[in-house]
C-alpha cells in the first residue's frame, strides 16, 4: 500500500521571518511522524514579491506592473517562492527530515494563458509520486508554472494556494492550507469586537467568500468549488482547523490552549536544544524548573540561576504539567518518571535506558495514570521509528534499522580513511555520542532502542542479554570489498518467538540501509501481509532529537483543553 500523501501550503502569513521556516519544518515533521508523505508548497516570505516587483519596475521596460507589460517578469517574481522552498528544505535538513526540492519544470506543472495569471493545465503525477517514494517529503514553490515555449508563468494573486489545491486534486490527496489563523471564523479575527469569535468546523465555499474573503485567493477557492474538492485551513502547530466544502456547521467558540508548565532534568546537547525551542513558544509552554548536576556550569552558559536545582523535590514542588527527562542515567530518571506519572504529570523522555528498563510495567503505570508517557526521541533521534511501531503493532513481521547515529557516522568516516579514535572524537564533538560513548560503540545504546522497538512494535519485552551484538571493534573482520558496512538492528518474529540482534553487516550499495549517510538513521518495516514501509531521519544530534521532543510536547499541548 503506498504511503498516504498530504499537501501542505505555507502562505505568506506564516512565512514572515526566517524563524518561521523552522516552525514550518516542525509542522511538516509532525505530519511525517504521523505516517504521511508530504508535498510542501511555499509562498514567498513576507513582502518579497513586492520587493522583487519594485526591482522590476526600476530595471524593466516602461509600464512594467503586476498586470503585465514585461514578458520576463515571471522569471523574477517566481524567485520569492523558490527562495522559500530552498529555505524550508534547509530548515528540514537541520532537523534531519528528508527533503527534496522540485521545481515546476521538474514536475511538469504546466499552465496556459496570461503569463501573469495563467491557468493550470497539467502535472506529471508519476514523477511526483516517484519523488515522494524516494524522498518522502517534496518541497516545491507555489505560484509558478511552465507555460508556452517552456517559459515561466505565474498563477496570479494567492497563487500558491492554487498550486497546493491543484497538486492535491491531481494526486487525490488531502490539502491543508496553513495561515496565521487556525481556521475560518465568523468574522475577521483582526476586527475589534466585544462579541466572542467563533470558528467553523465545516464551512461552505460561499461562507468563506462572505466571511473570510482575504483568507484565501478567490481563484483557489473557485478551483476547489468547481472540482468539488474539500480542503482544510489551519495554523502551524495547532490541531484544530476548518474544512472547506459544500456545507457549513454552526461556528463555535474556541479557547486558546492552556500554557503548560515544564520541569526538566538535563540541560546538555538535547536539553539545551529543548530549552531554546521552548523559549520560542512562550505562548504554549513555560520551563519552571531544571534539574542539573552542576548548576555552576549552566550559570556560566547564561541560564537563569533561579531556575536551576540539583534536587528532584524542587521539580515536583514546581507543580509542573510536564516532566521532560533529557538526562542519561537510568536513575533517578526512572523513579522520577514513575512518581511524576503517579502525580498525573505527563512525561516526555529521551532516556532510552530508563524507558527500556521501565518496560511494560512502566507502560502499564502510564495507562493507569491520567497523564501520558511519550518517548519518541528515545529511539531513532528524529527518525519516527517508535511512532511507526505504535501505529503498526500487530502487523509487523520484521524491522531492520540503523539505530545508533554515532556508530553509523563513525563507520562512514572510517570508510573515508579516518581512524577509529578520531571518528569517535568527532562524533562526540558533534553531540551524537552518549556521555559515556562505550555505550554507542559496544551496542548497549542500540540494544536499549531494540528493546523499545520490540516492546512497542511486537508487545514483547526483551532483556539486554537476549540481543546478540557486534561491537564496532570488529569492523576489520566484517568488511568485504564492494560492500558498505553498517551495524544493523534486526527484530523479527512474533509474540511467540521474537529474535533480535545487532550485527555488522556488509550490505550491497543498493540496499536502502546502505544509503544512510553520516548520522542518518534508516529503517525498513516488513509487514505480515507482505507490505514494506521505509522511513528515514537523523539518528542523533541536537536539532533532530529536539524536534522529536517538541513534537511530543505539541501533542500534549493540543490534547490539553
Ligand atoms: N544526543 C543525542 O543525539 C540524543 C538523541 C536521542 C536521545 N538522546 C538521549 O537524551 C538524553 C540526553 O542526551 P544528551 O546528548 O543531551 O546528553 P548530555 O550528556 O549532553 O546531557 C545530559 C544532561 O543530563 C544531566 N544529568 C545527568 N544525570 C543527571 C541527574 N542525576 N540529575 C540532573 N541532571 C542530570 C547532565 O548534567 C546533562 O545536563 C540521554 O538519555 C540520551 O541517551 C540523546
Ligand atoms: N548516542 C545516540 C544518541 C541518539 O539516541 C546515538 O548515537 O544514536
Amino acid at each position: 500500500m503506498p504511503v498516504p500523501t498530504l499537501v501542505l501550503n505555507f502562505g505568506h502569513s506564516v512565512l514572515r521571518s526566517l524563524t518561521d521556516y523552522t516552525e514550518a519544518a516542525s509542522e511538516i515533521y509532525r505530519h511525517y511522524r504521523n505516517g504521511w508523505n508530504i508535498v510542501a508548497v511555499t509562498s514567498a516570505q513576507g513582502d518579497q514579491t513586492d520587493v522583487l516587483m519594485a526591482e522590476a519596475r526600476r530595471i524593466g521596460p516602461e509600464g512594467t506592473s503586476e498586470g503585465g507589460g514585461a514578458r520576463n517578469l515571471p522569471e523574477l517574481l517566481q524567485l520569492g517562492e523558490r527562495r522559500s522552498a530552498a529555505l524550508l528544505a534547509l530548515a528540514l535538513e537541520r532537523i534531519g527530515a528528508p527533503a527534496f526540492v522540485r521545481q515546476a519544470r521538474d514536475l511538469g506543472l504546466t499552465a496556459d494563458g496570461d503569463p501573469m495569471n495563467a491557468v493550470l493545465t497539467g502535472l506529471n503525477t508519476g514523477q511526483l509520486m516517484q519523488d515522494l517514494k524516494d524522498h518522502d517529503i517534496v518541497v516545491m514553490p507555489g505560484f509558478v508554472a511552465i507555460g508556452e515555449k517552456d517559459r515561466a508563468v505565474l498563477l496570479g494573486q494567492g497563487g500558491s494556494d492554487l498550486t497546493a489545491l491543484y497538486v492535491a486534486d491531481q494526486l487525490g490527496a488531502p490539502a491543508l492550507l496553513l495561515k496565521d489563523v487556525d481556521g475560518v471564523y465568523d468574522r475577521d479575527p483582526r476586527e475589534a469586537s466585544d462579541q466572542p469569535l467563533r470558528r467553523y468546523g465545516r464551512v461552505s465555499y460561499a461562507d468563506v467568500r462572505r466571511k473570510a474573503g482575504p483568507l484565501i485567493a478567490s481563484r483557489a477557492l473557485d478551483y476547489a468549488e468547481s472540482t468539488g474538492q474539500r480542503f482544510r485551513i489551519g495554523k502551524p502547530g495547532v490541531a484544530g482547523s476548518s474544512q472547506v466544502g459544500d456545507v457549513s456547521d454552526k461556528p463555535v467558540e474556541i479557547t486558546s490552549p492552556k500554557k503548560l508548565r515544564i520541569a526538566m532534568m538535563g540541560l546538555g546537547i538535547v536539553g539545551g536544544g529543548v530549552w531554546r525551542r521552548v523559549a520560542e513558544h512562550s505562548d504554549r509552554f513555560e520551563i519552571v524548573r531544571v534539574m542539573v548536576r552542576s548548576p555552576e556550569k549552566y550559570i556560566d552558559q547564561g541560564y537563569p540561576e533561579a531556575l536551576l536545582t540539583t534536587e528532584s523535590a524542587d521539580l515536583f514542588a514546581a507543580d509542573p504539567d510536564i516532566f521532560i527527562d533529557v538526562s542519561g542515567p537510568i536513575e533517578p530518571a526512572l523513579q522520577m518518571t514513575r512518581d511524576m506519572l503517579d502525580k498525573g504529570v505527563h512525561v516526555v523522555s529521551a532516556n532510552k535506558q530508563a524507558m527500556a528498563t521501565g518496560g511494560q510495567a512502566l507502560l502499564d503505570l502510564a495507562a493507569q495514570s491520567t497523564a501520558q508517557l511519550l518517548f519518541s526521541s528515545a529511539a531513532g533521534g528524529g527518525m519516527p521509528v517508535l511512532e511507526m511501531c505504535i501505529r503498526e503493532k500487530g502487523r509487523i513481521a520484521r524491522v531492520e534499522a540503523l539505530l545508533n547515529g554515532t556508530t553509523n557516522f563513525m563507520l562512514g568516516e572510517m570508510d573515508k580513511g579516518m581512524t577509529y579514535d578520531d571518528a569517535l572524537t568527532l562524533a562526540q564533538d558533534r553531540g551524537y555520542a552518549e556521555a559515556d560513548p562505550t555505550s554507542d560503540v559496544d551496542g548497549h545504546d542500540a540494544a536499549a532502542k531494540i528493546r523499545l522497538v520490540s516492546l512497542l512494535g511486537f508487545g514483547v519485552e526483551l532483556t539486554p542479554e537476549q540481543i546478540e551484538r557486534d561491537t564496532l571493534a570488529q569492523v576489520d573482520e566484517k568488511l568485504k570489498p564492494g560492500t558498505i558496512l553498517k551495524r544493523v538492528a534486526r527484530v523479527s518474529g512474533d509474540t511467540g518467538k521474537l529474535v533480535a540482534d545487532l550485527r555488522l553487516r556488509a550490505l550491497s550499495p543498493n540496499n536502502f540501509l546502505a544509503k544512510a549517510d553520516g548520522e542518518d538513521a534508516h529503517a525498513v518495516f516488513d509487514f505480515t501481509d507482505g507490505d514494506r514501509y521505509v522511513i528515514r531521519g537523523k539518528g542523533a544530534g541536537r536539532w533532530p532529537t529536539t524536534e522529536s521532543v517538541m513534537a511530543d510536547l505539541y501533542d500534549l499541548s493540543n490534547a490539553t483543553p
